[in-house]
């Protein structure tokens, strides 16, 4: 099937989008990163760096310029596999790497790869297609909505833990990180994590990349450690990756810091297990975490949940490609019967009324002539498909219409999921 929207955006004279050779282009494409995002990999770097990237799913902008033909724009995207509350993973593109060079900005080069992405992303049977943004502004206007967020808190060094039974049964092993080795049993946990939002790492180099240890990222800091937690059976059931950081008061009292970069928990005890460790290190003041599932364990582990600062980003934003399949893979928490009056300019398939009928055991979503309940944009049933935003939230703030009274409340319990949406990584 080939799929004419988002109809091709015309870019200004001299311009052309051309897909990107994973090989031929690879120095072109680093450098397109380096000038969009203002950094230069330091040669220290250079022998840990990572080509992630998959063949066939960079696209570019060539400018034929008075002196030559220069990459000006590119983009690439992952095929990821997304879960969805209560069913099987989802096939989406995971948008990544989109820059533009600062000479190129503000002519259009980025809406023809956003619209060139969508097109393309539809023509692979991909549904949904997520993304970190750079900026919050940017995605809104291509149908993405804040899909999942995470929570960033620093913990004062021995901050109260409640008890859990089983949690001394649990090993932690504290050691230096060692990508090869650790790699495949981070997989193993990070796999069996049941989340909405959640994406796993299905290629070497993706999961390589989450072990690298940068050295200009230490910036004073020590190596990247591991603190493991095994069960009784030496079972891995929960990691920490993180780094310490010594630092001295004036008056000689050791204030270090511990920076967690991924933590990650299947069961209570490993939980606890582990932020006793991280809680308890030698010579530093505070633990400091970046990307905790808004209902992370360690939350409710804590007896004092003010001794915490905590933040709240938005972190995976998610665009839904197909509408009816998207709508059916999900499962729904009870019973749901209601009727959406969908826009979308960007992807017609999408837009106009759909009903959506049934309950945990499955829905149809059919398209209907009848009155509909809800008005909604594409980009915001994308941000309540996970769970991770309600349609009540965005009804308070305009987002969603309750065209008949009555109707918002029952369908934003059946959009809601016990689980709260998380990715918990960066890509
Ligand atoms: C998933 C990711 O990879 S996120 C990474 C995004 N990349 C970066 O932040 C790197 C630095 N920035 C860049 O490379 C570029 O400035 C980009 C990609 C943000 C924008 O590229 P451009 O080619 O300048 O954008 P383009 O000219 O196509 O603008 C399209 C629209 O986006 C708007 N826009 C562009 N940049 C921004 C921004 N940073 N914030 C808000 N709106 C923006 C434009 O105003 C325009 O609006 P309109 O639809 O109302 O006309």
């Amino acid at each position: 099937m080939t799929f004419t929207h988002p109809p091709k955006t015309p870019l200004p004279s001299g311009y052309r989008l051309a897909e990107l050779d994973d090989v031929a282009d690879r120095e072109a494409m680093r450098e397109i990163d380096r000038w969009a995002f203002a950094f230069d990999l330091d040669p220290e770097d250079e022998p840990a760096d990572v080509w992630n990237l998959e063949p066939g799913r960079s696209v570019g902008v060539w400018h034929d310029g008075p002196r030559g033909t220069t990459l000006a724009a590119m983009h690439s995207s992952y095929a990821f596999r997304v879960q969805v509350p209560g069913g099987e993973p989802l096939p989406a593109a995971g948008l990544t790497w989109v820059g533009v060079h600062p000479a190129h900005r503000r002519r259009g080069l980025s809406r023809a790869m956003l619209h060139a992405h969508l097109r393309r992303s539809r023509e692979r049977g991909e549904v949904l297609s997520v993304l970190n943004a750079a900026e919050s502004g940017i995605y809104g206007r291509y149908g993405y909505g804040i899909a999942t967020h995470r929570v960033s808190a620093t913990l004062g060094r021995g901050a109260g833990l409640r008890p859990v039974p089983g949690s001394e049964e649990p090993v932690v092993e504290l050691e230096s990180l060692d990508g090869p080795r650790h790699s495949a049993e981070l997989e193993r946990v990070h796999g069996q994590v049941v989340r909405p939002g959640w994406i796993t790492r299905d290629t070497d180099a993706l999961r390589q990349t989450r072990v690298l240890d940068w050295p200009s990222a230490r910036r004073g800091a020590e190596r990247r450690r591991i603190a493991l937690v095994r069960d009784a059976l030496g079972e891995p059931r929960g990691y920490a990756l993180f780094r310490r950081k010594e630092k001295w008061s004036d008056e000689g009292k050791p204030e270090g810091t511990v920076q967690v970069h991924d933590v990650l928990a299947l069961d209570a005890p490993a939980a606890r297990a582990l932020w006793a460790a991280l809680l308890d290190l030698d010579l530093m003041a505070a633990v400091e975490v970046g990307n905790l599932a808004p209902d992370d364990a360690v939350l409710g582990l804590l007896t004092d949940v003010r001794g915490i600062n905590r933040k709240v980003h938005d972190d995976v934003w998610l665009r839904i490609l197909d509408l009816p399949a998207a709508l059916r893979a999900r499962a729904y928490p009870c019973v749901v019967d209601v009727v959406l009056e969908v826009s979308d300019p960007l992807v017609p398939d999408n837009a106009g009324r759909w009903h959506v009928r049934g309950g945990p055991q499955g829905v149809e979503v059919t398209r209907s002539q009848d009155p509909a309940h809800l008005a909604v944009d594409v980009s915001d049933l994308g941000a309540a498909y996970l769970g991770g935003s309600s349609l009540t939230a965005l009804a308070a703030a305009g987002r969603v219409t309750e065209l008949v009274p009555g109707t918002l409340v029952p369908a934003a319990t059946a959009f809601s999921w016990p689980v709260a949406a998380s990715t918990g990584w960066g890509f």
